[in-house]
């Protein structure tokens, strides 16, 4: 099985073009398999490129630990790249079918290569967010957890097709993310799990978050969690509708339109190399 490596912002997946060839038997083990960062490839998780009635391509994502989530921002931008560059559609403006529907993504091409793409990652979902709730049962794991006491915490929940917990503390950096993390991910008020996102706000406009993926852990970036720290910040008061977001692997750039409701995130899309997974 041919399969590329490729990022958004150090936000990994190993990308499989199920366009061109078989799509694998059983995705969530190969999920588990390709993501081990010792016994496999290394990364965050596994993305299928597959075929499509409704748009260019369609994106399938899975975590590291093999759950399907329904959105990948950093990963459709890259979805992009591959059915691009790979010429299996080459226009600048690419529609990509995901678990929330079909996303619109235009392209920044340079010598016949995506190198960023802007992406339509529609509208918030928030109905049954509560804003901001309280998540009690959560003590700090750790006293000198500056930002997050006291409890409970409160977390600004958004869906952008897949779940969003929101944090706001005075410095990401000092965040025990391993430890606080998990035990957001699992809290019983998310029944399905959830990412998270702590966020240190500089100015109405500029932010630096470090996020807790569901099913995956500490990653580098994660586009839909930037754009739900976005629509968080309008709704809170914290920050204005044109964000920056620092994450760990590099900015996003983010906006929550006013005119379509829409989130629209601009980022890079990185190929590392190609190779070649043994199958049975
Ligand atoms: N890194 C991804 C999100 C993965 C979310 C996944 N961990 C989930 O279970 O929803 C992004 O760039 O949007």
């Amino acid at each position: 099985m041919q399969f590329t490596k490729m990022h958004g912002l150090g936000n990994d997946y190993v990308y499989v073009d199920c366009v061109r060839q078989k799509p694998p038997a059983d995705p969530a083990a190969l999920a588990r398999a390709v993501s081990d960062r010792h016994f496999g490839i290394g990364s965050d998780g596994l993305i299928l490129i597959c075929p499509s009635e409704k748009a260019d391509a369609r994106m399938r994502m899975f975590n590291a630990d093999g759950s399907e989530s329904e959105m990948c921002g950093n990963g459709v931008r890259c979805v992009a790249k591959f059915v691009h560059d790979r010429g299996i559609a080459t226009k600048p403006r690419l529609k990509i079918e995901t678990g929330r529907g079909v996303l619109t993504l235009d392209l920044e091409v340079r010598a016949g290569k995506a190198e960023r793409v802007r992406v339509n990652m529609g509208e918030p979902i928030l109905e049954s967010a509560k804003i901001p709730t309280t998540l009690p049962g959560a003590p700090p794991v750790n006293a000198k957890l500056v930002c997050a006491a006291p409890t409970p915490w409160e977390v600004t929940c958004v869906s952008m097709g897949n779940p969003h917990a929101v944090i706001y503390c005075d410095d990401v950096a000092k965040v025990e993310l391993e430890q606080v993390g998990p035990k957001l991910e699992h809290a019983p008020e998310f029944p399905r799990r959830i990412n998270v996102h702590f966020v240190q706000v500089h100015s109405p406009n500029e932010v630096t978050m470090r996020t807790w993926e569901r099913g995956s852990g500490v990653t580098l970036a994660c586009g839909t969690g930037a754009c739900s720290v976005c629509v968080a910040g309008v709704l809170t008061h914290r920050t204005g509708r044109k964000l920056l977001a620092h994450l760990p692997g590099g900015d996003l750039e983010l906006e929550w339109s006013e005119t379509d409701n829409c989130v629209y995130m601009t980022g890079p899309a990185t190929e590392v190399f190609t190779g070649e997974w043994p199958t049975a």
